[in-house]
């Protein structure tokens, strides 16, 4: 084949600046993509490859780096620049099904453009990885022992370590929905400010169980129509709204770990949709993202709530200021914690997420920072209060190893557990047809536990604690 032929198409290019540049900026796939300006220039068609190319290699990054040492000599060391090259047309051949011409040409030609002299070495890879897609993804050689699991891991793009724990955390039917959903776009959902914008459920927007919850037909035309801009909705995916909706109650309530505040948004709304008046004190670790947070309910009209940064974990002092005008510990009515967590609930849209994640982060230190948190949180529910535990989780040892381990300790003993879709909002009729969807993702001691699967929302985990 003569590659010198061949003409490099703008859509892969693009992709390779973009993810070269995410690699200088040690920056987010999907920031730098939104943030690129030549996008626009390229057809529709073009720009969709882009993306693809760009969210995939990110999402498989591990996986095409193993299968580019597969297919070279061990002693070949490659540029970072030439390996990101190459990850483009080995993400073409493994997860595109592309045709062996194209992405072999193409592949040479992105290598060509990065180093002269990479050209020959590429085209003797990427030829090698044409025929043997196959037998990697089959995981043909692995002992047999591993390799129904590799198999999976390398179809989905995700570390074995990491596959495996899935699997352990879900059974395997539904590790394979996650698995089959991974490199498939995740479903576009926003939250409706009903004092601006429940008015655009009829614009051809799709209406779920859950009230203020949309599925725009056209997300992307949504977008423009510049919804989000002027504070009528935020996005939201729809098993997090359902959490944020179970979590809102009269009276007081403590967030920790709001964050830019999408949960805090989503409350303000339903206890609006329900005629609640509540005082909501919200708690984040970084004071910008209170900073934010507190302007966007300004902007959207919402009742405002009030806010203190700080290590959660030492709760006392964080709330030091606001204990200090009543003069004595504040206590809730109810307290949600929105835990920091591997966000593995939510990998098909923060593609970054599988290969910076490590072993221990899962199976040690997430699920320590979150037991210190939930005791935390726990010392400032009222007697007869909630506390929720949430977060954007699949993994059992960050969720009801979490929970377990709380109930067994001296202040978790004074909690008992009780089913998120009997919270007090599901008696309002306009809110039961969302109780049963919250049931039906319901463990049998009634946590809420949704996982992704194509075309459905992501996995998110959320424990309710009912003090004695
Ligand atoms: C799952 S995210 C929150 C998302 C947010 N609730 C929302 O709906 O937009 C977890 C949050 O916990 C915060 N966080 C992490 N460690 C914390 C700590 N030790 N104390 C308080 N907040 C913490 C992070 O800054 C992050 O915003």
């Amino acid at each position: 084949m003569s590659d010198h032929a061949t003409t490099l198409s703008p859509a892969r290019r693009l992709a390779l600046d973009i993810l070269l540049d995410v690699g200088r900026r040690d920056a987010f796939a999907r920031d730098v993509l939104n943030a690129n300006t030549s996008l626009k220039n390229l057809d529709e068609r073009d720009a969709g490859l882009t993306r693809r190319l760009v969210l995939g290699v990110t999402a498989t990054s591990g996986c095409l780096d193993d299968f580019l040492q597969q297919c070279s000599d061990p002693k070949t060391r490659f540029s970072p620049r030439v390996r990101c090259a190459l990850r483009i047309a080995l993400f073409e051949l493994l997860y595109l099904d592309a045709p062996a011409n194209v992405a072999v040409s193409q592949g040479v030609e992105l290598a060509r453009s990065q180093s002269r002299g990479a050209a020959g070495l590429a085209n003797a890879v990427l030829h090698r990885a044409a025929s043997n897609r196959s037998s990697f993804r089959e995981a043909e050689g692995v002992d047999p022992v591993h390799a129904r699991i590799v198999s999976l891991a390398r179809t989905s793009g995700t570390p074995v370590w990491l596959a495996r724990i899935i699997e352990d955390s879900l059974g395997q039917d539904a590790a394979r929905d996650v698995f089959a959903s991974e490199l498939t776009p995740a479903p576009v959902t926003f939250h409706l400010n009903p004092l601006t914008g429940d008015c655009a459920q009829g614009d051809g927007v799709g209406k779920g169980s859950l009230p203020g919850c949309i599925e725009p037909v056209d997300s992307a035309a949504y977008i423009r129509s510049g919804a989000l801009g002027a504070y009528k909705a935020v996005a939201s995916d729809a098993s997090a709204q359902l959490i944020a909706t179970s979590a809102t109650r009269p009276g007081s309530c403590l967030e920790i770990g709001s964050g830019r505040g999408t949960k805090t948004f989503i409350m303000a709304c339903q206890a609006y949709r329900a005629g609640w008046n509540r005082d909501h004190v919200a708690v984040d670790l970084y004071q910008e993202k209170c900073h934010m947070n507190a302007a966007r309910l300004i902007d959207a009209g919402l009742p405002p709530a009030r806010f203190a940064h700080g290590d959660a974990r030492d709760l006392d002092a964080v709330l030091n200021e606001i204990d200090g005008e009543t003069g004595a510990h504040v206590m809730f009515d109810t307290v949600l914690l929105d835990a920091p967590c591997s966000g593995t609930g939510t990998m098909r849209r923060h593609p970054e997420i599988p290969w910076r994640l490590a072993k221990q982060d899962i199976v040690r230190e997430l699920p320590a920072l979150q037991f210190d948190l939930l005791c935390a949180a726990a010392s400032r529910v009222a007697s007869a209060g909630e506390l929720y535990y949430a977060t954007c989780s699949i993994i059992y040892d960050e969720n009801m190893a979490v929970v377990q381990r709380f109930l067994f300790s001296p202040l978790g003993s004074q909690f008992t557990l009780a089913p998120v879709s009997s919270s007090d909002i599901f008696d309002l009729p306009a809110f039961a047809q969302a109780s049963t969807t919250i049931r039906d993702s319901e463990n049998e001691i009634g946590c809420y536990a949704s996982h992704p699967a194509p075309g459905k929302p992501d996995g998110h985990f959320c424990a309710r604690l009912v003090r004695a």
